[in-house]
């Protein structure tokens, strides 16, 4: 038999086309060969089972080899084969149709090039981006099936001839183009099938050896795995990494078709966090490891992999986005993952507690940009105070409701960003019997307006940002020793002593055991400056302005008391507001020399 002829298609040469448009991903070749391969003997294991095929199936398996001195790679299957007629049909007619289909798209130059490429599987002619020229040596399991050859250069001419061959099965030969020889090379073609075909359904040999695992953990029931094959399993995916704190194993079937395992990776802080370890599979396929679209972006801080065949195979971005059974699967994973912490949360509070550092992100970013998941994280998110206590919101809210809810009913829930360096507020505030939380990472800012927005009567401040009783104000007036006038002096021996306009005087009553002088800078406007470092906000100007602090002026406090009577009234003012400054650090360079230098000179003093 010998058969010449044309593909009946109306583009010509369309594989240089593809071949340059394609240029950074002619390694998927690779990919596609072998998955067919892999499809091949898939095909032959189930028409066995169906008794479509009598003979024996025999082990199963596509070979990889290549031949650097003859220039070629060959993929060999002993799948079901194909006869000529077959040939015809799969490789000149359908496989052919969807790379014209490709060109004929691509060549609409209004039309985004990515959208294009995104709903194509090119398939078997992604062979051309790396040959000149295959060859398909190939025998059908069907009875008396005779051998075929075929071979094409690329072009649309095409032969068929009778073909020795003794198996079923196929043998696919690329005679690798002069600018491909790269894939010649054993150490590159072991990459791209390690990135690709690791976890292949049926085994894939190469060089004498099998490079991949056949049946990965997550086609398998959760009931027959323990703890250790998870654990072995996120080492085989990432082996520099630590241990992943726990786990989901995802397994649905309909409305659509997903397994797949997803970690909680260990993270200490956000700066730590890499996205993109995810890897997608579709029936074991390595697609790619950009899930975005497919994996709600809070949960892209997570490991691991999933494997769908819903997932349209080499789909481009905005593809995915229309997809419907991408959103599908999206909602479908937020709702697994709020439900296993929940799960946790309510059977070992205590391991949760333990790890809560390293899943708060996921949480509080999960809470910030969905609102579904906020639903369910509510109840389990957690805050923790400046003794390292845990509480839920409800808890938390109910310990301080007592003590911490002023004369117009708003509850004050009280934070530190750095318990360090506001010490003297956080222990103010604890000597007035209140909370402090600790909320010191970049997500707490946005955590604290979500907070606002959605518990109703509820304000945050920062311990810093008032005078201990300004942070929540009772119904109660504290007597002043100091008489209207003796106040206004002693506003002004501030004023002239500090010297800055960016300090706003006041004199309060505090109480006697209160510091002398408190500085401090309005919760509003530090807010308004997060949010404008942070790049929101809109308000420019806000960022260059300098911060305006408060200097409160303790009119009970001993020390005014003798400030106002002392000789040198100043420089003990200069001196009081100098330690106040220092006592939240903020006190530096010449300021801090010259307030040394006066301290020994006071010290030396008579
Ligand atoms: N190794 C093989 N053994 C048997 N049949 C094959 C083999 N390779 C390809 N075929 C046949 O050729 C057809 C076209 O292959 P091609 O890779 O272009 O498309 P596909 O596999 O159907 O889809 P995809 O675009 O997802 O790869 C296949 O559907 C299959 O029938």
């Amino acid at each position: 038999m010998e058969e010449r002829g044309n593909i009946s298609i109306h583009t010509e040469n369309i594989f240089p086309i593809i071949k340059k448009f394609l240029y950074s991903d002619h390694e998927i070749f690779l990919r596609e060969l072998v998955s067919n391969a892999v499809d091949a003997t898939q095909k032959i294991k189930r028409l066995s089972s169906i008794g479509e095929y009598k003979g024996e199936l025999g082990e199963l398996k596509v070979k990889v080899a290549v031949n650097k001195e003859a220039k070629t790679i060959t993929i060999s299957d002993n799948g079901l084969g194909m006869t000529a007629g077959e040939i015809k049909k799969y490789i000149n007619q359908i496989a052919f149709s969807g790379a014209t289909e490709f060109v004929e798209r691509y060549k609409d130059a209004s039309a985004d090039k990515d959208q294009i490429i995104g709903q194509f599987g090119l398939g078997f002619y992604s062979a051309f981006m790396v040959a000149e020229r295959v060859e398909i040596v190939t025998k059908s399991y069907q009875e008396g099936a005779e051998p075929a050859r075929w071979e094409c250069d690329g072009s649309t001419e095409f032969s068929i001839t009778t073909a020795e061959r003794a198996e079923r099965g196929t043998d696919v030969i690329l005679h690798v183009a002069q600018d491909s020889e790269e894939f010649l090379e054993t150490a590159r073609l072991r990459t791209i099938l390690d990135k690709y075909c690791k976890f292949l359904p049926v085994p894939v040999e190469f060089e004498g050896e099998t490079i991949n695992n056949p049946s990965p953990i997550w086609t398998k029931q959760p009931s027959e795995l323990k703890d250790e094959d998870y654990k072995e399993f996120y080492k085989e995916l990432y082996p520099f990494s630590e241990p992943p704190l726990f786990w989901i194993h995802l397994n649905v079937d309909y409305p659509f078709n997903l397994t797949g395992i997803l970690y909680f990776p260990k993270v200490k802080n956000e700066f730590e966090i890499q996205r993109n370890k995810i890897q997608l599979y579709s029936r074991q396929v390595f697609i790619t490891d950009e899930v975005k679209d497919v994996v709600p972006e809070f949960l892209m801080l997570l490991h691991g992999v999933i494997d769908s065949p819903d997932i349209p195979l080499n789909v481009s971005r905005s593809f995915l986005q229309a997809d419907s059974s991408v959103k599908k699967i999206n909602t479908y994973i937020t709702k697994k993952v709020a439900d296993k912490l929940a799960e946790i949360f309510r059977k070992d509070r205590e391991t949760f507690e333990k790890n809560w550092d390293d899943i708060s992100v996921f949480v509080k970013y999960g809470m910030l940009s969905d609102d579904k998941f906020y639903e369910k994280a509510k109840d389990f998110v957690l805050l923790q105070n400046t003794e390292g206590k845990y509480h839920t919101l409800e808890a938390y809210k109910n310990l301080v409701q007592a003590n911490q809810t002023d004369k117009s009913e708003q509850l004050v829930l009280l934070y530190t960003t750095d318990a360090d360096k506001q010490h003297a507020f956080v222990e103010a505030a604890q000597n007035r019997g209140y909370d402090v939380l600790q909320l010191d990472s970049i997500i707490d800012s946005h955590f604290i307006g979500m907070l606002e927005q959605k518990l109703e009567k509820t304000t945050l401040k920062r311990v810093d940002s008032e005078t201990i009783d300004k942070l929540i104000e009772k119904d109660e007036t504290k007597e002043s020793v100091l008489s209207e006038g003796e106040k206004e002096d002693l506003k002004k021996v501030y004023e002239e002593a500090i010297n800055n306009k960016n300090m706003t005087v006041e004199v309060a009553p505090l109480a006697p055991d209160d510091a002398p002088v408190v500085i401090t800078l309005p919760e509003f406007m530090r807010r308004m400056k997060d949010m404008n470092r942070a790049g929101g906000g809109g308000m420019m100007f806000m960022g260059e302005m300098p911060d305006m602090y408060n200097v409160t002026i303790n009119a009970n406090h001993p020390l005014n008391q003798r400030v106002l009577k002392a000789e040198e009234k100043s420089q003990l003012a200069r001196q009081a507001f100098d330690l106040a400054l220092l006592s939240q650090n903020m006190l530096s360079g010449a300021a801090l020399t010259t307030f040394v230098k006066r301290s020994f000179e006071l010290m030396t003093k008579e």
